[in-house]
């Protein structure tokens, strides 16, 4: 059966906590059935809360959201039936062998006897862990937990799978190895794979489609490839010596500017970054400048677009900076917003 309805389809979706933060400032998402689309941010960008909402743990504030064709404020059981949630936190029971948290899941879901059996013995095969069935889960390595957990999430075959941070706190054999499973498994007929990172190499590799989120909001949304290619030529990166202050940044940013086919100049801390049409013809130009400006410099790359210039683009700062440093919206700042 096919559906020409998109699998999730989030509109305006606010949401404020307690103590004033806003954490999801009008944030909009369409996710096409049968793709893997990955929900990207740093921490603190609102990714958790779009799954708890999409997946009825949370209430809005305001907007509205279908999943599966239901909406999940006035049939939020009837959502719950349509989908899978493997979350950052492992619901499996640590003292009841994998086995036992199948089985227990399945009676959940109203599977009982030869069905249920099957099943259970079907994902553990599939997950590589039936020699590990019959072991309490809290001996499982930390890969083998993650698998038994999405195992668990696809015991009553959903139509939508929410994957929360899939791979955050494994190793990266057992990261590579998740990678590999989800791959698999967005192969499956009519699967919706809705998942959240903050690993820009994870959304990369498993997305079809990518919506960045920055402080409650998507600000970009596409294919990897498409996003890449919205940059036109080459990133230019330049490590200065030490930090400008705002005064000599603003005199650099102008500085850059003023060359033809340079754009998007972004001074952040040490790091000055623009696009450029010929990055290497344009490096010898650059360097010039900086120096006139006084600023020494370190080092410099020029490289194809990454999602990481992407999201520099769209937010205005470097990924890893915005993850180490969250700075979500006080609700005042936001009321103009709603
Ligand atoms: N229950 C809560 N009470 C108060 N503030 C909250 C609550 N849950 C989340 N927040 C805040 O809302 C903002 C968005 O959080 P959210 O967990 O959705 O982000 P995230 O992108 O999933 O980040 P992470 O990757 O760290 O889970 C953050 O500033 C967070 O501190």
């Amino acid at each position: 059966m096919t559906s020409p309805a998109p699998a999730v389809a989030a509109h305006d979706l606010t949401k404020r906590y307690p103590g004033g933060v806003t954490a999801l400032d009008g944030l909009s998402l369409t996710v096409a059935a049968g793709t893997v689309v990955g929900l990207l941010g740093p921490n603190g960008a609102g990714k958790s809360t779009t799954v708890k909402i999409l997946t009825t743990l949370a209430r809005p504030d305001a907007g509205t959201a279908m999943v599966a064709g239901r909406d999940v404020l006035r049939h939020p059981d009837r959502v719950r039936r349509a989908i899978g949630v493997v979350a950052q936190k492992s619901g499996a029971d640590p003292v009841a062998t994998g086995r036992e948290n199948l089985l227990l899941q399945g009676r959940l879901y109203g599977l009982r006897g030869a069905a249920l059996a099957a099943r259970t013995a079907e994902l553990l095969a599939r997950f590589d862990l039936t020699q590990a069935a019959g072991r309490p889960v809290r001996t499982y390595s930390g890969g083998m937990q993650r698998r038994l957990d999405v195992a668990l999430g696809l015991m009553h075959r959903p139509q939508v799978l929410f994957l929360d941070e899939p791979t955050t706190g494994l190793d990266p054999q057992a990261r590579t190895a998740m990678w590999e499973e989800i791959g698999r498994l967005a192969g499956e007929e009519g699967l919706t794979i809705l998942l959240t990172t903050h690993y820009l190499e994870e959304a990369d590799r498993l997305a079809e489609r990518i919506a960045i989120v920055d402080r409650g909001r998507v600000v970009a949304e596409g294919t990897p490839a498409d996003l890449k290619g919205e940059l036109r030529g080459d990133a230019v990166h330049v490590e200065l010596a030490q930090a400008p202050d705002p005064v000599t940044a603003g005199l650099l940013r102008a500085a850059l500017g003023e060359f033809a086919g340079v754009r998007d100049t972004v001074v952040d801390g040490r790091r000055v970054s623009a696009r450029a049409d010929d990055g290497p013809a344009t490096v010898p130009h650059v360097l010039a400048a900086l120096e006139r400006q006084g600023a020494a410099v370190a080092s410099v790359t020029v490289a194809r677009p990454s999602l990481d210039d992407v999201y520099l683009r769209y937010a205005g700062r470097r990924f890893h900076e915005a993850d180490t440093a969250p700075a979500p919206l006080p609700a005042a700042a936001a009321g103009g917003a709603r």
